[in-house]
């Protein structure tokens, strides 16, 4: 989450809230104490049903915006305010629940209630009486547990809205779970979490004095970064660990509810436990005592911002090449290959970290997206993200699929041929800037001129036609990240394969058609494209 960005996010929790639909949701009592993880489950149904603070918002880095929208607005934001904005979108999607599909990310993270609270748990979405877990004691019984429950509750309470819930415990059958699910013990503590047999984590359960030891007590010291809503500290454990410890600030300039922080940084805690690829930052605990914490694996490089944008020592292009395939391969990881459809939604270089030996790892998964198989997009409010990273189709539309993550990572390729960033200090785009230069292949504009000629033409060659094809107007156009990563790789396809691999591709996520794009039609040339971009930098630039 780069400061910048996160500055500029701001939402606003549904207002309106239908209690008497909420029959499948989880029920949160005083008496009924759930778990953290049920919660990020809760958060991650909740996160999908926010509604847009309409104005739009700038930042120092010109980085993010919320638009007005006036297609959602006639179209979906009137029938959202009758029949709640589930209906606009399940229109859209038409999505069928099966089992296959029926729990997200933070579905399969839950820590359900003790064994006297089973009533609860089995109202709460994905608990089966077979999967019955502990809150250990000090974090059940402690007061600070409970002013989170409390906290959460609230929020959960106002914005549960009418979406139509992808997890119910009833959906999830006893062979899906013996299937996909088992049980670990998560490190000393007592809290069991029902995860997909291939990740099985030890994460560790911090307490507020282990936090402050290993942080010297938070000192600006360690201060390796701050994001809008979160300070990250450098840490070690007593093992000698090096660790970055992630901490939800209490209070946000910006006016960002705290409670819908709070709920970007259980998104991210949901996701990033569900997420285990050498490309993606590594979960390796959390800490509630004190407020929320994210415990990662540190990355002694920082960020590619830093390194790429931030350094008078210019990054070598044997390194820059590293980082396009990886990150390439983390994000074909989350759309593809990881235990469920993720959209980061994010990619940028500030969320790009680096570790030892230079192996990227995507971060910061604060607005991530699981994505129901069938469902061909998810339309989400506000429109977060960072400008000059945006796909046209989303930050005009807000629609959302993996293509939004293939634009903005041919945003990230130009980065790290031409050493620009997306948005320049005279606010110009790089996609603007470098769209001609590709078109006409002039490569000797395009490279950063303080590599010289120190770098491979092939790889150059590949990585340009890789940023080339990623930043297509066209969402459709686009290449899924597999034949991303092929691209870079040089292992390019013909033709004839690459329509079989696109048709196969189609035939995975449940045999839906082309992929819907509400700027995918003949009338929509690159010339448009790119006088919508240069409207929407100035609707940005005038707020
Ligand atoms: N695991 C890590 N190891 C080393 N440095 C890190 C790590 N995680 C984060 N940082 C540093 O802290 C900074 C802030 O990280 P974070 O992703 O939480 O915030 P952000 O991206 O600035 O937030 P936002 O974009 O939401 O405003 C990063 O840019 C990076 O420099």
């Amino acid at each position: 989450m780069g400061t910048s960005q996160a500055e500029s996010r701001e939402i606003q929790g549904n207002p309106e809230i239908d209690c008497e639909n909420d029959m499948k949701k989880p029920k949160l009592t005083d008496d009924h104490q759930s778990s953290l993880m049920g919660l990020i489950d809760m958060e991650i149904q909740t996160n999908i049903t926010r509604e847009t603070h309409e104005k739009p918002v700038i930042t120092s880095e010109g980085s993010i915006i919320n638009p007005e929208n006036p297609a959602i607005d006639s179209e979906e934001n009137g029938e959202t305010k009758e029949n709640s904005e589930t209906e606009s979108t399940e229109e859209l999607k038409k999505p069928e629940l099966n089992e296959e599909y029926n729990c997200s990310p933070r579905g399969v993270l839950e820590i359900p209630t003790s064994d006297t609270d089973n009533s609860t748990s089995s109202n709460n979405s994905n608990n089966s009486g077979s999967n019955k877990h502990l809150i250990p004691p000090e974090l059940s019984n402690g007061l600070q547990w409970k002013s989170f429950i409390r906290n959460i509750k609230k929020k959960s309470a106002r914005r549960f809205s009418t979406l139509p819930l992808l997890i119910t415990s009833s959906e999830l059958t006893r062979r899906h779970l013996n299937r996909k699910l088992s049980r670990i013990r998560c490190d000393e503590d007592d809290i069991q979490l029902v995860l997909p047999d291939v990740m099985k984590p030890s994460w560790k359960n911090f307490s507020q004095a282990e936090l402050s030891l290993a942080t010297d007590n938070f000192t600006p010291e360690n201060l390796l970064g701050k994001g809008g809503h979160a300070e990250v500290y450098k840490g070690c454990l007593p093992d000698g660990t090096l660790v970055a410890v992630k901490r939800l600030m209490k209070k946000e300039k910006e006016g960002k509810e705290e409670e819908v922080r709070t709920g970007d940084f259980l998104t991210e805690l949901g996701i990033i436990a569900h997420v285990n690829h050498p490309n993606a930052a590594r979960l390796i605990g959390f800490g509630v005592e004190g407020g929320l914490h994210l415990v990662l694996q540190y990355s002694p490089h920082g960020s590619l911002t830093s390194l790429l944008h931030g350094s008078e020592k210019t990054l070598d292009w044997k390194i820059r090449y590293k980082v396009a395939v990886g990150v390439a391969e983390g994000l074909n990881y989350l759309h593809q290959g990881c235990h469920r459809r993720i959209i980061h939604r994010d990619i940028k270089a500030s969320n790009i970290l680096l570790t030892q030996d230079y192996e990227p790892q995507i971060s910061d998964f604060g607005l991530a997206k699981w994505l129901p198989e069938q469902w061909t997009h998810h339309i989400v409010y506000p429109i977060e993200g960072t400008f000059g990273y945006l796909a046209p189709e989303y930050f005009m539309h807000g629609i959302v699929d993996e293509k939004t993550d293939v634009f903005a990572f041919g945003v990230l390729l130009l980065e790290l041929i031409t050493g620009r960033r997306a948005v320049d200090s005279s606010r110009q785009s790089l996609v603007i800037w470098a769209k001609p230069l590709l078109e006409s292949k002039n490569i000797k504009e395009l490279v950063d001129p303080r590599l010289g000629e120190d770098y491979m033409l092939g790889e150059m060659k590949q990585v340009m036609l890789a940023a080339s094809s990623c930043i297509h107007h066209l969402s459709a156009m686009r290449p899924v990240m597999s034949r991303v990563v092929e691209i870079l790789k040089g292992e390019e396809k013909g033709t004839g394969e690459m329509i079989a691999a696109l048709l196969e591709h189609q035939k995975s996520f449940g045999g839906r058609g082309v992929i819907f794009d509400a700027c995918d039609s003949d009338d929509y040339t690159c010339s448009t494209y790119l006088n919508d971009l240069d409207r929407h930098k100035q609707l940005v630039l005038l707020e």
